[in-house]
């Protein structure tokens, strides 16, 4: 008897013992809400009622979220990603042919003044000394430049004295004429972009930063994939970090490759050297560079034009420099003008901006300063606002 009460009072305290134990260990395991029962990783998100540190980055509700629960955009849009990322559909440029004359427009818009004061002046009943006077101030006031002005009065004078006309239309093609001769349609204006016998032709395109360099490399691109060229670009400004990743945006849209380094401030003389290189393995027709300008100092911009230019002749003859000029700027584009032409040879000119100026007359000015024809103009900011440049259609396009 004695016996089994003992073996009952074992029972009952081994199962207590038990039950205890039981009790203590599901206690220790349940873990305060909101808090990570163990250490967290790096990339955990935060627990407990701070949850919301999580929104420091843009969010949205999520439909399919508890109500309240913002889900971060760049983490809905991994969740939402296609497993293989889809190669953007490439963008056909506009042809070529006829762009200036489908811009003519925009420029008629900006300097519709200049045409529209020239004409009233010169069909006026009476031309006398003040009508000349305004005709001149006319052109000043379109940055044509004090020589070209006094040129184009002297000859308009001597046409109105022989002719004696005020026939609108005759005034009107006597004008467009001696506009015409002051642009110049003898220069050659034709871009060297054609692959010689066994090497890519070679294009830097060089100016300050702003005046839409980048952008006119990306235009240019365009231009020639629509002449069915095979084109590269070389990203050899490497002083703007974003100007890279600018350019070779311009480049995905119509399938040209474009060269960098991913090293911010990399020398921009080994990029060109590079794209040059890659050019040549690749058989390309066509080597773009853009460079960084920065006219702070004109002994480092010699030193890095000079530089970039030097590396890549040794591999291929560079057969364009084409500086890009800001219409806008006015008398400030002549100076920036005059530095670079000190410091590499330049051998064209792209004028940029031109949709939004009413100093048309800048073409005739900056041509005459460095000898150096405007092959190409910009428009506008759209992809194909790139037109190349002829002296008839510019001077009807000031007088439409
Ligand atoms: N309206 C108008 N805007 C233009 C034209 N060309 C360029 N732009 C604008 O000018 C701005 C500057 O262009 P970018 O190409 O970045 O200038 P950038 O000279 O390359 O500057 P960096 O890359 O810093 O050297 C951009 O907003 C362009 O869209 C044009 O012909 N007309």
């Amino acid at each position: 008897m004695n016996e089994t009460l003992s073996i009952v009072i074992y029972v009952v305290i081994g199962l207590a013992v038990v039950g205890s134990l039981a009790a203590l260990l599901v206690r220790t395991r349940r873990t305060p809400k909101g808090m990570y029962p163990t250490k967290r990783d790096a990339d955990d998100l935060p627990g407990g009622t701070g949850a919301t540190s999580v929104l420091d980055r843009p969010g949205t509700a999520a439909p399919d979220a508890e109500p309240g629960v913002i889900v971060p955009d760049d983490l809905r849009d991994l969740e939402e990603a296609p497993a293989e990322p889809q190669a953007p559909a490439l963008e056909t440029p506009e042809p070529v042919q006829g762009r200036l004359a489908r811009l003519r427009a925009r420029l008629a818009k900006s300097n519709n003044a200049l045409g529209k004061a020239l004409l009233a002046l010169l069909s006026s009943d009476k031309i006398d000394e003040d009508v000349w006077d305004e005709i001149e101030e006319t052109l000043l006031l379109a940055d044509l430049g004090t020589e070209p002005t006094t040129e184009l009065v002297d000859a308009l004078r001597e046409r109105v004295r022989i002719s004696g006309s005020r026939d609108p239309q005759e005034v009107h093609a006597m004008l467009r004429e001696e506009l015409i001769k002051l642009v110049d349609p003898s220069m050659d204006r034709s871009l060297a972009v054609d692959r010689h016998a066994d090497k890519p032709a070679v294009v830097m395109v060089v100016g300050v930063n702003g005046v839409g360099k980048t952008t006119t490399v990306g235009k240019l691109a365009r231009v020639l994939v629509a002449e069915d060229k095979d084109v590269l670009l070389g990203a050899a400004d490497t002083f703007r970090a974003a100007a890279a990743e600018q350019l070779a945006t311009w480049g995905q849209r119509v399938g040209v490759p474009t060269v960098r380094s991913d090293v911010d401030g990399a020398d921009p003389a080994s990029v060109a050297f590079e794209a040059v290189k890659a050019g040549i393995d690749g058989e390309v027709d066509t080597v773009l560079i853009d460079t960084a300008g920065r006219l702070q100092n004109k002994v480092g911009l010699m030193d890095e034009l000079g530089k970039v230019k030097r590396v890549v002749e040794k591999q291929a003859e560079v057969d364009e420099v084409l500086l890009v000029l800001d219409a806008t700027t006015g008398q400030n584009g002549l100076t920036q003008a005059k530095v670079f032409a000190e410091v590499v040879n330049i051998t064209g000119i792209v004028l940029t901006k031109l949709d939004g100026t009413a100093k048309g007359g800048i073409v005739v000015a900056i041509q005459r300063t460095l000898g150096v024809p405007v092959k190409l103009v910009g428009l506008g900011e759209g992809p194909d606002d790139l037109a190349p440049f002829d002296a008839e259609g510019f001077v009807d396009a000031l007088l439409s």
